[in-house]
């Protein structure tokens, strides 16, 4: 749905050149959520921006449900219009959610409608269903000044959904936001991606906002996108940055002739008593070191640090049972007169080269 090639921004600030974007790759399939994270300066604003074209590229592509819109910025007047029509399936959402103050919800609601030329009678209807979507039905005729923080998330949502996108870009839509309300904004954006089948991209610093609602995400770091895939993907690839930062885990060996493995569960495995099936099968101790479970997208997921008894090689027969359930298993410490290529598993590196 989303696709950016060698995206790259370089702005021009006091004689100086600062390189925002430096060749980003970005692919976001249609009806997923798809989070981008990364510190203050990694370039998060400057892609979201770059995608619906509010900052026009120094070079690379930007592609959205098929239309090259980097093309359509590049020619003349025609060009305008055309873009701006492009732009009408693209609806965005901001931190400080930019609302006009002078104008009621609905007004708010019916600007782009305005603008798209759509007729008064057909901007209410729309403008008061929008409103009913999102949870505001009986705050039409509210001033924004009227309302509390998530109330304006909520009505800079229905106006980004006024012209029926199919993509929804969010910049940080919460981070103005307590706990409480970004839970519930963060919700409603899931609900809509789900109802209506929305792709959304959206930027945050927050790993909880990626754990929460995210399909896939990124990590971006100076202008570049340094791990990217599906949350089960990043799980599956051995050290993640992301996954590990989803699913810290941590805890040291007991002693000496320990294999000590960490266990990513997700799926169908999550939910299966392989822990207990391996001491019971193989008649080992297992300790637990450390472990996070939680629920990413509505599916169970999570990492367990565990320990064996003995090292790496008497331990090959279940580390391999634990593969075989489905488990994605790396061994973080394997004695040291264990060859290095024993302890990488092939079938790690596999998975990992995947
Ligand atoms: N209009 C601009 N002119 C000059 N430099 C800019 C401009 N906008 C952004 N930058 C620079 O580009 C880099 C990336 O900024 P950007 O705002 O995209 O990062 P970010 O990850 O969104 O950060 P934050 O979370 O703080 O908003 C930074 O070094 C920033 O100073």
């Amino acid at each position: 749905m989303i696709t950016t090639t060698g995206l790259t921004k370089v702005y021009e600030s006091r004689g100086r050149q600062v390189t925002a974007l430096d060749g980003v790759d970005l692919h976001v399939r249609e009806g997923e959520v798809f989070g981008v994270i990364g510190q203050s300066g990694a370039g998060k604003s400057s892609l979201i921006r770059c995608v619906n074209l509010l900052e026009r590229p120094t070079s690379g592509t930007v592609t959205v449900d098929g239309v090259d819109l980097t093309a359509l910025a590049g020619r003349g007047r025609r060009a305008g219009k055309d873009l701006r029509r492009a732009r009408s399936s693209i609806g965005m959402v901001f931190q400080h959610f930019n609302l006009l103050s002078s104008r009621t919800v609905e007004d708010n609601i019916e600007l782009p409608l305005e603008i798209l030329g759509v007729s008064g009678a057909e901007r209410s209807r729309r403008a008061l269903e929008l409103l009913d979507l999102v949870g505001l039905a009986d705050k039409a005729k509210a001033y924004p000044g009227q309302l509390s923080g998530g109330q304006k998330q909520r009505v800079g949502i229905a106006r980004a959904l006024a012209g029926n996108p199919k993509v929804l870009l969010s910049d940080e839509a919460t981070s103005a936001l307590d706990p409480e309300t970004t839970r519930s904004i963060l919700q409603l954006l899931r609900d809509l991606n789900r109802q209506l089948g929305l792709t959304v991209l959206l930027i945050t610093h927050e790993m909880d906002v990626v754990k929460t609602i995210c399909d896939s995400a990124a990590l971006m770091r100076k202008g570049r996108i340094v791990e990217s895939g599906t949350v089960s993907e990043l799980l599956a690839t051995p050290g993640s940055e992301l996954a590990a930062e989803l699913f810290p885990v941590t805890g040291d060996a007991t002693g000496p002739d320990r294999t000590v493995v960490d266990v990513t569960f997700h799926g169908e495995a999550a939910t299966q008593p392989v822990i207990s099936q391996l001491s019971r099968t193989y008649n080992v101790d297992i300790s637990i070191l450390g472990a996070a479970m939680d629920t990413v997208g509505g599916r169970q997921i999570g990492r367990m640090r565990i320990e064996l008894p003995g090292r790496y090689e008497e331990n090959v027969v279940p580390v391999g049972f634990l593969r075989e359930q489905g488990l994605q298993v790396e061994i973080v410490e394997a004695d040291a007169t264990v060859p290095a290529q024993a302890a990488q598993s092939p079938v790690l590196a596999k998975e990992g080269a995947k």
